[in-house]
Protein backbone atom coordinates (compact mmCIF):
# COMPACT_ATOMS: atom_id res chain seq x y z
CA UNK A 1 0.00 0.00 0.00
CA UNK A 2 1.51 3.50 -0.89
CA UNK A 3 2.42 6.18 1.74
CA UNK A 4 1.07 9.30 1.27
CA UNK A 5 2.66 12.32 3.16
CA UNK A 6 0.71 14.56 5.11
CA UNK A 7 2.06 18.15 5.37
CA UNK A 8 -0.12 20.39 7.61
CA UNK A 9 0.16 24.21 7.15
CA UNK A 10 -2.86 24.96 9.70
CA UNK A 11 -0.17 27.51 11.34
CA UNK A 12 0.58 29.13 8.24
CA UNK A 13 -2.43 28.66 5.51
CA UNK A 14 -4.60 27.81 8.46
CA UNK A 15 -3.60 30.73 10.13
CA UNK A 16 -4.55 33.01 6.88
CA UNK A 17 -7.67 32.74 7.66
CA UNK A 18 -9.77 35.92 8.47
CA UNK A 19 -9.96 36.56 12.10
CA UNK A 20 -7.04 34.03 13.00
CA UNK A 21 -3.54 34.97 14.60
CA UNK A 22 -1.99 32.59 16.77
CA UNK A 23 0.75 33.96 18.94
CA UNK A 24 4.25 31.35 19.62
CA UNK A 25 2.84 30.03 22.51
CA UNK A 26 -0.38 28.98 20.42
CA UNK A 27 1.83 27.91 17.59
CA UNK A 28 4.23 25.42 19.86
CA UNK A 29 0.65 23.92 21.66
CA UNK A 30 -1.13 23.11 17.85
CA UNK A 31 2.78 21.63 16.97
CA UNK A 32 2.97 19.40 19.72
CA UNK A 33 -0.79 18.31 19.34
CA UNK A 34 0.30 17.77 15.17
CA UNK A 35 3.61 15.46 16.12
CA UNK A 36 1.15 13.28 18.63
CA UNK A 37 -1.70 13.82 15.10
CA UNK A 38 1.70 11.80 13.55
CA UNK A 39 1.86 14.49 10.64
CA UNK A 40 5.15 13.85 8.55
CA UNK A 41 5.70 17.61 7.54
CA UNK A 42 4.56 21.02 9.58
CA UNK A 43 4.55 24.54 7.75
CA UNK A 44 4.60 26.25 11.16
CA UNK A 45 4.46 29.99 8.92
CA UNK A 46 5.50 32.95 6.89
CA UNK A 47 9.05 33.67 9.07
CA UNK A 48 8.90 36.71 6.22
CA UNK A 49 5.71 38.11 7.38
CA UNK A 50 6.53 39.76 10.85
CA UNK A 51 9.28 39.33 13.20
CA UNK A 52 6.75 37.84 15.55
CA UNK A 53 5.95 35.02 13.10
CA UNK A 54 9.63 34.39 12.34
CA UNK A 55 9.82 34.10 16.46
CA UNK A 56 6.86 31.86 16.32
CA UNK A 57 8.48 29.54 13.34
CA UNK A 58 11.93 29.23 15.30
CA UNK A 59 9.75 28.23 18.52
CA UNK A 60 7.95 25.64 16.72
CA UNK A 61 11.11 24.36 15.32
CA UNK A 62 13.31 24.02 18.19
CA UNK A 63 10.37 22.39 20.00
CA UNK A 64 9.09 19.31 17.39
CA UNK A 65 11.91 16.72 17.19
CA UNK A 66 9.76 14.27 15.17
CA UNK A 67 8.67 16.16 12.24
CA UNK A 68 9.81 18.20 9.19
CA UNK A 69 9.58 22.00 9.96
CA UNK A 70 8.65 23.82 7.01
CA UNK A 71 9.13 28.24 6.60
CA UNK A 72 6.95 29.81 3.66
CA UNK A 73 8.94 31.88 1.31
CA UNK A 74 8.43 34.10 -1.79
CA UNK A 75 11.13 33.83 -4.54
CA UNK A 76 13.41 36.43 -2.93
CA UNK A 77 16.61 36.63 -1.06
CA UNK A 78 15.50 38.33 1.92
CA UNK A 79 12.14 35.81 2.34
CA UNK A 80 14.68 32.80 2.29
CA UNK A 81 17.22 34.55 4.63
CA UNK A 82 14.24 35.08 7.37
CA UNK A 83 13.39 31.48 6.63
CA UNK A 84 17.25 30.67 7.34
CA UNK A 85 16.76 32.66 10.41
CA UNK A 86 13.78 30.84 11.56
CA UNK A 87 14.67 27.28 11.11
CA UNK A 88 17.83 27.39 13.14
CA UNK A 89 17.38 24.89 15.66
CA UNK A 90 15.66 22.73 13.58
CA UNK A 91 15.70 18.86 13.25
CA UNK A 92 14.65 18.31 9.51
CA UNK A 93 14.67 21.90 8.21
CA UNK A 94 12.90 22.49 4.77
CA UNK A 95 11.91 26.14 3.37
CA UNK A 96 9.01 26.10 0.99
CA UNK A 97 9.52 28.61 -2.22
CA UNK A 98 6.42 29.74 -4.53
CA UNK A 99 5.91 31.82 -7.58
CA UNK A 100 2.49 31.97 -9.13
CA UNK A 101 2.58 30.87 -12.87
CA UNK A 102 -1.33 31.05 -14.32
CA UNK A 103 -1.63 33.71 -16.90
CA UNK A 104 -3.66 35.97 -14.83
CA UNK A 105 -0.99 35.97 -11.57
CA UNK A 106 1.50 36.26 -14.32
CA UNK A 107 -0.14 39.54 -15.84
CA UNK A 108 -1.92 40.92 -13.08
CA UNK A 109 -0.13 40.38 -9.61
CA UNK A 110 3.64 39.49 -10.71
CA UNK A 111 3.62 41.51 -14.28
CA UNK A 112 6.09 39.02 -15.28
CA UNK A 113 6.26 37.29 -18.97
CA UNK A 114 6.53 33.42 -18.69
CA UNK A 115 10.16 33.91 -18.99
CA UNK A 116 10.89 36.30 -16.03
CA UNK A 117 8.27 33.82 -14.13
CA UNK A 118 11.00 31.33 -14.51
CA UNK A 119 14.47 32.97 -13.77
CA UNK A 120 12.88 34.39 -11.02
CA UNK A 121 11.80 30.89 -9.13
CA UNK A 122 14.93 29.28 -10.63
CA UNK A 123 17.67 31.61 -9.09
CA UNK A 124 15.70 31.55 -5.73
CA UNK A 125 15.90 28.27 -5.88
CA UNK A 126 19.44 28.23 -6.74
CA UNK A 127 19.76 30.84 -3.40
CA UNK A 128 17.78 28.30 -1.37
CA UNK A 129 19.87 25.31 -2.44
CA UNK A 130 22.72 26.68 -0.85
CA UNK A 131 21.54 26.70 2.46
CA UNK A 132 18.88 23.64 2.15
CA UNK A 133 18.65 20.20 1.56
CA UNK A 134 14.83 20.20 1.51
CA UNK A 135 13.35 22.29 -0.80
CA UNK A 136 9.49 22.34 -1.61
CA UNK A 137 8.76 24.05 -4.66
CA UNK A 138 5.14 25.57 -5.31
CA UNK A 139 3.43 26.50 -8.65
CA UNK A 140 0.76 29.13 -6.89
CA UNK A 141 -2.20 29.09 -8.85
CA UNK A 142 -0.94 26.02 -10.87
CA UNK A 143 -4.79 25.16 -11.24
CA UNK A 144 -5.24 27.71 -13.88
CA UNK A 145 -1.92 27.64 -15.49
CA UNK A 146 -1.15 25.97 -18.85
CA UNK A 147 -0.14 22.54 -19.42
CA UNK A 148 3.45 22.93 -21.37
CA UNK A 149 4.41 25.86 -19.07
CA UNK A 150 3.46 23.96 -15.54
CA UNK A 151 5.74 21.61 -17.22
CA UNK A 152 8.54 23.49 -17.92
CA UNK A 153 8.56 25.20 -14.37
CA UNK A 154 8.64 21.90 -12.96
CA UNK A 155 10.78 20.23 -15.18
CA UNK A 156 13.00 22.98 -13.70
CA UNK A 157 12.18 22.55 -9.92
CA UNK A 158 13.76 19.50 -10.64
CA UNK A 159 16.74 20.21 -12.49
CA UNK A 160 17.13 23.18 -9.37
CA UNK A 161 17.10 20.12 -6.97
CA UNK A 162 13.81 20.55 -5.01
CA UNK A 163 12.99 17.36 -3.17
CA UNK A 164 9.18 18.08 -3.61
CA UNK A 165 7.22 20.09 -6.44
CA UNK A 166 3.53 21.28 -5.04
CA UNK A 167 0.73 21.99 -7.61
CA UNK A 168 -1.94 23.88 -5.87
CA UNK A 169 -5.49 24.82 -6.84
CA UNK A 170 -4.86 28.53 -5.28
CA UNK A 171 -8.67 29.39 -5.70
CA UNK A 172 -10.56 26.24 -5.34
CA UNK A 173 -11.53 26.54 -9.40
CA UNK A 174 -10.88 22.74 -10.37
CA UNK A 175 -13.37 19.94 -10.64
CA UNK A 176 -11.74 16.69 -9.18
CA UNK A 177 -11.31 15.27 -12.99
CA UNK A 178 -9.24 18.24 -13.85
CA UNK A 179 -7.16 18.25 -10.82
CA UNK A 180 -6.45 14.55 -11.00
CA UNK A 181 -5.76 15.04 -14.97
CA UNK A 182 -2.77 17.47 -14.28
CA UNK A 183 -0.80 15.04 -11.65
CA UNK A 184 -1.52 12.55 -14.68
CA UNK A 185 0.00 14.90 -17.08
CA UNK A 186 3.12 15.46 -15.14
CA UNK A 187 3.81 12.02 -14.12
CA UNK A 188 3.49 11.31 -17.75
CA UNK A 189 5.49 14.16 -19.73
CA UNK A 190 7.96 15.63 -17.29
CA UNK A 191 11.55 14.60 -17.56
CA UNK A 192 12.56 12.69 -13.95
CA UNK A 193 9.22 13.32 -12.53
CA UNK A 194 10.41 10.18 -10.40
CA UNK A 195 13.25 12.32 -8.61
CA UNK A 196 10.59 14.49 -7.22
CA UNK A 197 7.49 14.02 -4.94
CA UNK A 198 4.26 15.81 -6.28
CA UNK A 199 2.09 17.13 -4.24
CA UNK A 200 -1.26 18.44 -4.17
CA UNK A 201 -2.76 21.33 -2.50
CA UNK A 202 -6.37 22.66 -2.53
CA UNK A 203 -8.53 25.22 -1.44
CA UNK A 204 -12.15 24.68 -1.04
CA UNK A 205 -13.94 28.06 -2.59
CA UNK A 206 -16.37 25.35 -4.23
CA UNK A 207 -16.53 22.68 -1.88
CA UNK A 208 -14.11 20.30 -3.49
CA UNK A 209 -10.68 20.15 -1.84
CA UNK A 210 -11.27 16.91 -0.42
CA UNK A 211 -12.48 15.34 -3.68
CA UNK A 212 -9.65 17.42 -5.68
CA UNK A 213 -7.10 16.21 -3.10
CA UNK A 214 -8.23 12.57 -3.67
CA UNK A 215 -8.23 12.93 -7.25
CA UNK A 216 -4.83 14.02 -7.02
CA UNK A 217 -4.00 10.77 -4.73
CA UNK A 218 -5.91 8.52 -7.18
CA UNK A 219 -3.31 10.15 -9.84
CA UNK A 220 0.09 9.56 -8.24
CA UNK A 221 0.45 12.34 -5.57
CA UNK A 222 2.75 11.23 -2.84
CA UNK A 223 2.13 14.45 -0.93
CA UNK A 224 -1.54 15.96 0.39
CA UNK A 225 -1.29 19.76 1.83
CA UNK A 226 -4.60 20.80 4.10
CA UNK A 227 -5.44 22.00 7.73
CA UNK A 228 -7.02 21.00 10.68
CA UNK A 229 -11.05 21.29 10.45
CA UNK A 230 -10.04 22.46 7.18
CA UNK A 231 -9.49 25.60 8.18
CA UNK A 232 -7.25 28.54 5.97
CA UNK A 233 -8.13 31.53 3.13
CA UNK A 234 -11.28 32.21 2.41
CA UNK A 235 -13.24 28.77 1.93
CA UNK A 236 -10.15 26.93 3.79
CA UNK A 237 -8.02 24.37 3.31
CA UNK A 238 -8.56 20.70 2.38
CA UNK A 239 -9.19 19.20 5.65
CA UNK A 240 -6.40 16.84 6.90
CA UNK A 241 -8.78 14.76 8.67
CA UNK A 242 -11.28 14.43 6.22
CA UNK A 243 -8.49 13.00 3.57
CA UNK A 244 -6.97 10.88 6.46
CA UNK A 245 -10.53 9.11 7.69
CA UNK A 246 -11.46 8.84 3.80
CA UNK A 247 -8.02 6.59 2.93
CA UNK A 248 -8.80 4.45 6.01
CA UNK A 249 -12.54 4.12 5.73
CA UNK A 250 -12.18 3.26 1.89
CA UNK A 251 -8.52 1.82 2.09
CA UNK A 252 -9.12 -1.29 -0.35
CA UNK A 253 -10.53 1.51 -3.31
CA UNK A 254 -7.44 4.10 -2.53
CA UNK A 255 -5.14 1.63 -1.71
CA UNK A 256 -3.01 4.24 0.42
CA UNK A 257 -2.68 5.29 3.56
CA UNK A 258 -1.41 7.86 6.06
CA UNK A 259 1.20 8.10 9.32
CA UNK A 260 -1.50 9.71 11.09
CA UNK A 261 -2.67 8.41 14.59
CA UNK A 262 -6.18 8.84 14.00
CA UNK A 263 -7.23 8.09 17.36
CA UNK A 264 -5.60 11.89 18.16
CA UNK A 265 -8.06 13.71 15.23
CA UNK A 266 -10.82 14.61 17.87
CA UNK A 267 -8.14 15.87 20.56
CA UNK A 268 -6.73 18.07 17.46
CA UNK A 269 -9.55 19.58 16.32
CA UNK A 270 -10.87 20.48 19.60
CA UNK A 271 -7.31 22.08 20.22
CA UNK A 272 -7.01 23.52 16.95
CA UNK A 273 -10.86 25.42 17.57
CA UNK A 274 -10.39 26.62 20.63
CA UNK A 275 -6.61 28.23 19.78
CA UNK A 276 -8.04 29.79 16.57
CA UNK A 277 -11.64 30.43 17.59
CA UNK A 278 -13.03 28.74 14.56
CA UNK A 279 -15.85 26.88 15.89
CA UNK A 280 -15.84 24.20 13.78
CA UNK A 281 -19.95 23.78 12.03
CA UNK A 282 -22.22 21.08 13.58
CA UNK A 283 -22.22 19.05 10.50
CA UNK A 284 -18.37 19.35 9.58
CA UNK A 285 -17.27 16.03 7.87
CA UNK A 286 -15.44 13.69 11.35
CA UNK A 287 -15.18 16.51 13.49
CA UNK A 288 -18.65 18.47 13.80
CA UNK A 289 -20.84 17.81 16.85
CA UNK A 290 -23.01 15.93 14.49
CA UNK A 291 -20.51 13.65 12.77
CA UNK A 292 -21.25 10.58 15.38
CA UNK A 293 -24.88 11.71 16.51
CA UNK A 294 -28.14 10.23 15.24
CA UNK A 295 -31.99 11.96 15.83
CA UNK A 296 -34.24 10.27 13.86
CA UNK A 297 -36.11 7.87 15.00
CA UNK A 298 -35.36 5.39 12.03
CA UNK A 299 -31.46 5.90 12.33
CA UNK A 300 -31.65 5.77 16.34
CA UNK A 301 -33.31 2.15 16.12
CA UNK A 302 -30.87 0.95 12.97
CA UNK A 303 -28.36 2.17 15.55
CA UNK A 304 -29.49 0.42 18.57
CA UNK A 305 -30.08 -3.17 16.11
CA UNK A 306 -26.40 -2.44 14.60
CA UNK A 307 -24.10 0.12 14.66
CA UNK A 308 -23.02 -0.41 10.90
CA UNK A 309 -26.53 0.04 9.38
CA UNK A 310 -26.07 4.22 10.21
CA UNK A 311 -21.85 4.48 10.51
CA UNK A 312 -19.37 3.91 7.99
CA UNK A 313 -16.73 4.67 10.67
CA UNK A 314 -16.93 4.68 14.50
CA UNK A 315 -16.25 7.48 16.67
CA UNK A 316 -13.62 5.61 18.27
CA UNK A 317 -11.59 5.06 15.83
CA UNK A 318 -10.93 9.28 15.60
CA UNK A 319 -10.54 9.33 19.67
CA UNK A 320 -14.26 10.12 20.70
CA UNK A 321 -15.89 8.02 23.20
CA UNK A 322 -19.22 6.90 21.56
CA UNK A 323 -21.81 7.63 19.14
CA UNK A 324 -24.79 10.10 20.36
CA UNK A 325 -28.72 9.12 20.26
CA UNK A 326 -29.81 12.71 20.68
CA UNK A 327 -33.36 12.65 21.81
CA UNK A 328 -35.68 15.39 19.59
CA UNK A 329 -38.74 15.47 18.04
CA UNK A 330 -37.67 13.17 15.67
CA UNK A 331 -36.90 10.42 17.69
CA UNK A 332 -38.98 6.92 18.24
CA UNK A 333 -39.88 4.88 20.92
CA UNK A 334 -36.84 2.60 20.72
CA UNK A 335 -34.05 5.34 21.63
CA UNK A 336 -36.37 6.91 24.26
CA UNK A 337 -36.77 3.44 26.05
CA UNK A 338 -33.34 2.86 25.57
CA UNK A 339 -32.62 6.42 27.34
CA UNK A 340 -35.03 5.79 30.23
CA UNK A 341 -32.90 2.21 30.58
CA UNK A 342 -29.66 4.81 30.78
CA UNK A 343 -31.13 7.04 33.40
CA UNK A 344 -32.33 3.84 35.39
CA UNK A 345 -36.04 3.65 34.55
CA UNK A 346 -37.44 0.25 33.29
CA UNK A 347 -41.15 0.88 32.40
CA UNK A 348 -43.99 -1.16 30.75
CA UNK A 349 -45.51 -0.48 27.54
CA UNK A 350 -48.22 1.76 28.60
CA UNK A 351 -46.61 4.49 31.13
CA UNK A 352 -43.93 4.06 28.33
CA UNK A 353 -46.13 5.74 25.94
CA UNK A 354 -47.69 8.05 28.31
CA UNK A 355 -44.19 9.33 29.11
CA UNK A 356 -43.23 9.19 25.13
CA UNK A 357 -46.58 11.39 24.83
CA UNK A 358 -45.08 13.88 26.94
CA UNK A 359 -42.08 13.99 25.57
CA UNK A 360 -42.79 14.66 21.94
CA UNK A 361 -45.04 17.81 23.37
CA UNK A 362 -41.76 19.24 24.58
CA UNK A 363 -39.97 17.97 22.18
CA UNK A 364 -42.44 20.45 19.49
CA UNK A 365 -40.88 23.32 21.89
CA UNK A 366 -37.35 22.24 22.29
CA UNK A 367 -34.86 21.20 19.98
CA UNK A 368 -33.11 19.21 21.71
CA UNK A 369 -34.46 17.22 24.87
CA UNK A 370 -31.83 16.77 27.88
CA UNK A 371 -31.39 14.07 30.65
CA UNK A 372 -32.44 16.68 32.66
CA UNK A 373 -35.35 17.79 31.06
CA UNK A 374 -36.18 13.72 30.82
CA UNK A 375 -35.95 13.30 34.33
CA UNK A 376 -37.87 16.23 35.01
CA UNK A 377 -40.46 14.85 33.20
CA UNK A 378 -40.84 11.58 34.22
CA UNK A 379 -40.45 12.45 37.98
CA UNK A 380 -43.79 14.83 37.24
CA UNK A 381 -45.40 11.60 36.16
CA UNK A 382 -44.44 9.66 38.89
CA UNK A 383 -45.86 12.16 41.44
CA UNK A 384 -49.92 10.80 41.19
CA UNK A 385 -51.49 13.74 42.38
CA UNK A 386 -55.47 14.01 41.64
CA UNK A 387 -56.34 17.40 39.90
CA UNK A 388 -59.24 18.62 41.02
CA UNK A 389 -58.13 22.11 39.37
CA UNK A 390 -56.60 21.92 35.61
CA UNK A 391 -55.16 24.89 34.35
CA UNK A 392 -56.10 24.79 30.65
CA UNK A 393 -54.93 27.91 28.86
CA UNK A 394 -53.31 30.94 30.06
CA UNK A 395 -52.91 34.52 28.21
CA UNK A 396 -50.54 37.28 29.42
CA UNK A 397 -50.63 40.91 28.84
CA UNK A 398 -47.44 42.97 30.12
CA UNK A 399 -46.28 46.16 28.84
CA UNK A 400 -43.81 47.87 31.14
CA UNK A 401 -46.03 50.97 30.74
CA UNK A 402 -48.85 49.20 31.65
CA UNK A 403 -50.42 46.84 34.37
CA UNK A 404 -49.84 43.00 33.39
CA UNK A 405 -53.15 40.76 33.44
CA UNK A 406 -53.81 37.07 33.09
CA UNK A 407 -56.67 34.94 31.58
CA UNK A 408 -56.67 31.52 32.80
CA UNK A 409 -58.79 28.61 31.75
CA UNK A 410 -59.28 26.20 33.77
CA UNK A 411 -61.50 23.04 34.29
CA UNK A 412 -62.35 21.73 37.94
CA UNK A 413 -63.61 18.08 38.35
CA UNK A 414 -63.30 17.76 34.93
CA UNK A 415 -66.78 19.60 33.68
CA UNK A 416 -66.83 22.51 34.90
CA UNK A 417 -64.92 25.06 33.02
CA UNK A 418 -63.80 28.51 34.73
CA UNK A 419 -62.46 31.61 32.94
CA UNK A 420 -60.80 34.69 35.35
CA UNK A 421 -58.82 37.60 34.03
CA UNK A 422 -56.91 39.72 36.85
CA UNK A 423 -54.32 42.62 37.45
CA UNK A 424 -51.22 42.05 39.32
CA UNK A 425 -48.39 44.11 39.93
CA UNK A 426 -46.52 42.02 37.88
CA UNK A 427 -47.31 38.89 35.36
CA UNK A 428 -46.68 36.20 38.09
CA UNK A 429 -49.07 37.98 40.47
CA UNK A 430 -51.41 38.64 37.43
CA UNK A 431 -51.61 34.80 36.92
CA UNK A 432 -51.78 34.29 40.53
CA UNK A 433 -54.68 36.94 41.22
CA UNK A 434 -56.64 35.28 38.18
CA UNK A 435 -56.11 31.83 39.60
CA UNK A 436 -57.77 32.30 42.96
CA UNK A 437 -60.58 34.37 41.66
CA UNK A 438 -61.18 30.93 39.41
CA UNK A 439 -60.50 28.45 41.91
CA UNK A 440 -61.93 30.64 44.94
CA UNK A 441 -59.37 29.46 47.44
CA UNK A 442 -57.81 31.95 50.15
CA UNK A 443 -54.16 30.86 49.73
CA UNK A 444 -51.09 32.20 50.88
CA UNK A 445 -47.79 32.27 48.64
CA UNK A 446 -45.27 31.60 51.24
CA UNK A 447 -42.41 30.83 48.67
CA UNK A 448 -41.94 30.85 44.85
CA UNK A 449 -38.60 29.67 43.49
CA UNK A 450 -37.69 29.04 39.70
CA UNK A 451 -34.53 27.46 38.36
CA UNK A 452 -33.37 26.23 35.01
CA UNK A 453 -33.67 22.83 34.10
CA UNK A 454 -31.45 22.13 31.75
CA UNK A 455 -29.15 24.89 29.28
CA UNK A 456 -29.57 27.16 26.92
CA UNK A 457 -32.64 29.82 25.27
CA UNK A 458 -35.18 26.90 25.24
CA UNK A 459 -34.19 24.82 28.18
CA UNK A 460 -37.14 23.36 31.20
CA UNK A 461 -38.17 26.21 33.88
CA UNK A 462 -39.12 24.55 36.80
CA UNK A 463 -41.17 26.97 39.32
CA UNK A 464 -41.66 25.62 43.01
CA UNK A 465 -44.43 27.52 45.22
CA UNK A 466 -45.62 26.74 48.37
CA UNK A 467 -48.90 28.50 49.74
CA UNK A 468 -50.15 28.27 53.21
CA UNK A 469 -54.22 27.84 53.30
CA UNK A 470 -55.38 27.70 57.55
CA UNK A 471 -52.19 26.56 58.74
CA UNK A 472 -51.68 23.71 56.38
CA UNK A 473 -48.33 24.05 53.60
CA UNK A 474 -48.70 22.46 49.81
CA UNK A 475 -45.90 22.48 47.77
CA UNK A 476 -46.68 22.48 44.07
CA UNK A 477 -44.40 21.92 40.57
CA UNK A 478 -44.49 23.54 37.59
CA UNK A 479 -42.41 23.11 34.14
CA UNK A 480 -42.25 24.38 30.86
CA UNK A 481 -40.00 25.82 28.51
CA UNK A 482 -42.01 28.92 29.58
CA UNK A 483 -41.82 30.69 32.78
CA UNK A 484 -45.01 31.72 33.06
CA UNK A 485 -46.73 28.77 32.32
CA UNK A 486 -44.51 27.11 34.61
CA UNK A 487 -45.47 29.55 37.38
CA UNK A 488 -48.93 29.14 36.81
CA UNK A 489 -48.84 25.33 36.47
CA UNK A 490 -46.99 25.17 40.07
CA UNK A 491 -49.57 27.56 41.68
CA UNK A 492 -52.51 24.91 40.37
CA UNK A 493 -50.27 22.14 41.84
CA UNK A 494 -49.74 23.33 45.20
CA UNK A 495 -53.81 24.45 45.32
CA UNK A 496 -54.43 20.70 44.40
CA UNK A 497 -51.53 19.58 46.92
CA UNK A 498 -53.87 21.49 49.72
CA UNK A 499 -57.25 20.22 48.73
CA UNK A 500 -55.64 16.67 48.81
CA UNK A 501 -54.68 17.46 52.33
CA UNK A 502 -57.33 19.10 52.98
CA UNK A 503 -59.95 15.98 52.22
CA UNK A 504 -57.27 13.39 53.85
CA UNK A 505 -57.34 15.88 57.39
CA UNK A 506 -61.13 16.58 57.16
CA UNK A 507 -61.22 12.45 57.00
CA UNK A 508 -59.10 11.40 59.36
CA UNK A 509 -59.50 14.32 61.77
CA UNK A 510 -62.44 16.00 60.95
CA UNK A 511 -60.70 19.42 60.83
CA UNK A 512 -63.38 22.26 60.03
CA UNK A 513 -61.26 24.67 56.80
C1 LIG B 1 -1.47 31.49 -2.00
C2 LIG B 1 -0.80 31.96 -0.74
O1 LIG B 1 -1.34 31.59 0.28
S1 LIG B 1 0.59 32.86 -0.79
C3 LIG B 1 0.93 33.30 0.87
C4 LIG B 1 0.08 34.41 1.30
N1 LIG B 1 0.42 34.79 2.63
C5 LIG B 1 0.69 36.05 2.95
O2 LIG B 1 0.69 36.94 2.12
C6 LIG B 1 0.89 36.32 4.40
C7 LIG B 1 2.15 37.10 4.71
N2 LIG B 1 2.35 38.25 3.90
C8 LIG B 1 2.82 39.44 4.36
O3 LIG B 1 3.00 39.64 5.55
C9 LIG B 1 3.15 40.48 3.36
O4 LIG B 1 2.37 40.32 2.21
C10 LIG B 1 4.68 40.43 3.00
C11 LIG B 1 5.48 40.82 4.25
C12 LIG B 1 5.08 39.03 2.57
C13 LIG B 1 4.99 41.35 1.86
O5 LIG B 1 4.53 42.62 2.18
P1 LIG B 1 4.82 43.87 1.20
O6 LIG B 1 6.24 43.92 0.92
O7 LIG B 1 4.20 45.04 1.87
O8 LIG B 1 4.10 43.50 -0.17
P2 LIG B 1 2.59 43.23 -0.51
O9 LIG B 1 2.12 42.10 0.32
O10 LIG B 1 1.78 44.45 -0.45
O11 LIG B 1 2.71 42.76 -2.03
C14 LIG B 1 3.28 41.55 -2.36
C15 LIG B 1 4.49 41.75 -3.25
O12 LIG B 1 5.14 40.47 -3.38
C16 LIG B 1 5.14 40.08 -4.78
N3 LIG B 1 5.03 38.67 -4.79
C17 LIG B 1 3.92 37.92 -4.59
N4 LIG B 1 4.24 36.64 -4.61
C18 LIG B 1 5.56 36.56 -4.84
C19 LIG B 1 6.45 35.49 -4.95
N5 LIG B 1 6.04 34.25 -4.79
N6 LIG B 1 7.74 35.74 -5.17
C20 LIG B 1 8.17 37.01 -5.30
N7 LIG B 1 7.37 38.08 -5.20
C21 LIG B 1 6.07 37.84 -4.96
C22 LIG B 1 3.96 40.84 -5.36
O13 LIG B 1 4.05 40.93 -6.74
C23 LIG B 1 4.13 42.17 -4.66
O14 LIG B 1 5.26 42.79 -5.24
P3 LIG B 1 5.36 44.38 -5.56
O15 LIG B 1 5.44 45.01 -4.22
O16 LIG B 1 6.60 44.48 -6.35
O17 LIG B 1 4.12 44.73 -6.31
C1 LIG C 1 1.73 29.12 -1.01
C2 LIG C 1 0.87 28.23 -1.82
C3 LIG C 1 1.30 26.82 -1.74
C4 LIG C 1 -0.54 28.30 -1.40
O1 LIG C 1 -0.90 28.35 -0.24
C5 LIG C 1 -1.55 28.20 -2.46
O2 LIG C 1 -1.22 28.28 -3.64
O3 LIG C 1 -2.73 28.07 -2.10
MG1 LIG D 1 -3.00 27.82 0.01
Amino acid sequence: MRKIYIFDTTLRDGEQSPGVNLNTREKVEIAYQLEKLGIDRMEAGFPAASPGDLAAVNAVARAVKNVSVIGLSRSRETDIDAVREALKGAQDPCIHIFLATSPIHRKHKLRMEKAQVLETAQSALRYASKYFSKIEFSLEDAGRTEYDFMAEMVGMAIKEGASVVNIPDTVGYLNPSEYGAIFKFLKENVPDIEKVQLSAHCHNDLGMATANTLAAIQNGADQIEGTINGIGERAGNTAIEEIAMALATREPFFNATTSLRLTEIARTSRLVSKLTGMVVPGNKAIVGANAFAHESGIHQDGMLKEKTTYEIMTPESIGLKESKLVLGKHSGRHAFREKLIDLGFEMDDEPLNEAFAKFKDLADKKKEVSDDDLLALLEEKLVDTIEVFKLETLYVTYGNESVPTAKVRIVKEQDQVIVEEAEGNGSVDAIYNAIDKATQEEVTLSDYSIKSVSHGKDALGEVHVLLTQNDVSAQGRGLSTDILEASARAYVDAINQLLEKRKTFSNRENVNF
